[in-house]
């Protein structure tokens, strides 16, 4: 089957959501900077129905920082037995190219994750030439028991109580800590999700010192309408959440995961998880398909208002180069459109001597292929 920059200060975080430890998410002074949270090597993968070798992740997240995209999540520190595809993540994050200025957050669901994780970073201290393999965390609860307990085994209330701990340590450990709620819109087991209670556990997290919190829409149901009023509900009121402590992780199930980031970063949300190819799934969410590709979001964004980190025809091939290893679609729309371009061109050029010959007509060619 394997066959085959930006980096910016970070601004201490100030107001609602006091901590020492804490970091604003956005990593420039311009308002209108996209901060897009790369989570192909870890959402993306961990779903993969066969695990993947640590080297292919290692040349994957070496891919991406390279095509400049300075926020990796480039593993998990999770239960083998829960997420087989994520053992590993220790020598991945140990081999892979750390590159100064970018960011390689991993996934944390315990304090056991914690000690692992710090257990390999005090053997692999940073050095003058090479940044340690991290130093950010990522802690997730959901805005479900339901969903809680098939993800961690337990509820909303245990994880929060049990992720505590684990941000506190976290921090006085030096790490940043973000966090996330999965089903923000719909749970896979219960349905509709009641908005307040996103809120509620977003606060929660923000509350123990996470700098930003993604909010998910794990199964992919929602579109502008209900992706607005979710955040007009989180965001609104005299306990309203501020827009630069959100990011907005949007699965594309329905294929309206674009349309979404449009309607989160149109609410003043700055950060937007995405993952190259549309790799993904939450393997406790039956049913729904991968994260919005990197690269549409990338293209969507050209010609706007929004910058963003990253080069989209270098996120292109990545995204060809990863479904070809994993031998699945390419689920990027834009990634498949600029591919089959790339195609028509090459083949244009390379029938350019005959066309010469022959005195053939350049338009005539063109439109033949
Ligand atoms: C939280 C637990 C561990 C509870 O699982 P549990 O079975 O209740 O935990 P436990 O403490 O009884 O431990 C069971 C075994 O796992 C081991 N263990 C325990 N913890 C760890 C650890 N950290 N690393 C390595 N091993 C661990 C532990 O040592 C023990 O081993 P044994 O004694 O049987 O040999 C488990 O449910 C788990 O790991 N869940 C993770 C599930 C997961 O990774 N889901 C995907 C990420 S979330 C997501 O994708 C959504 C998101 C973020 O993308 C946003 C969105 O789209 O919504």
């Amino acid at each position: 089957m394997f066959s085959r920059h930006v980096s910016g200060s970070l601004r201490r975080c100030s107001g609602r959501f006091p901590s020492s430890r804490a970091y604003a998410s956005v990593t420039s002074t311009n308002p209108n900077r996209v901060d897009i949270v790369e989570v192909g090597p870890r959402d993306g993968l961990q779903n993969e129905k066969t695990v993947i070798p640590p080297e292919v992740k290692v040349d994957l997240i070496n891919r991406l920082g390279r095509a400049g995209m300075d926020i990796v999540e480039a593993g998990s520190f999770v239960s083998p037995k829960w997420v087989p595809q994520m053992a590993g993540t220790a020598d991945v994050i140990s081999q892979m190219e750390r590159l100064h200025g970018h960011r390689y957050p991993v996934l944390v669901p315990n304090t056991k994750g914690l000690e692992l994780l710090l257990d390999l970073l005090a053997k692999h201290p940073a050095s003058p030439s090479t940044p340690a393999p991290t130093d950010e965390i990522a802690m997730f609860s959901a805005a479900t028991d339901a969903f809680t307990k098939a993800n961690t085994n337990c509820t909303i209330a245990e994880s929060l109580a049990r992720l505590e701990p684990v941000a506190r340590k976290a921090l006085d450990n030096g790490l940043r800590v973000r966090g996330y709620v999965s089903v923000v819109i719909t749970c896979p087991y219960t349905g509709k999700v009641d908005s307040a209670k996103v809120k509620e556990v977003a606060r929660a997290l923000l509350d123990m010192g996470c700098y930003e919190v993604s909010l998910g829409d794990t199964v992919g149901t929602g579109n502008p309408t209900s992706v607005r009023a979710m955040l007009e509900t989180v965001m609104g009121g005299s306990a309203g959440l501020p827009a630069a402590k959100l990011a907005g992780h949007f699965h594309d199930t329905f294929g309206t995961a674009v349309a979404n980031v449009m309607t989160a970063l149109d609410m003043g949300i700055r950060t937007i998880d995405a993952a190259v190819g549309g790799l993904g799934g939450c393997p406790y969410s039956p049913g729904a398909t991968g994260n919005v590709a990197t690269e549409d979001v990338m293209y969507a964004l050209q010609g706007s208002k929004y910058s963003y980190p990253g080069d989209l025809n270098a996120m292109v091939d990545i995204g060809a180069w990863i479904s070809d290893v994993l031998g699945r679609q390419n689920a990027s729309r834009a990634g498949k459109a600029i591919l089959a371009k790339k195609t028509r061109e090459r083949k244009f050029k390379e029938l350019e001597p005959k066309r010469e010959r022959d005195g053939g007509n350049a338009e005539t060619i063109a439109a033949k292929l």
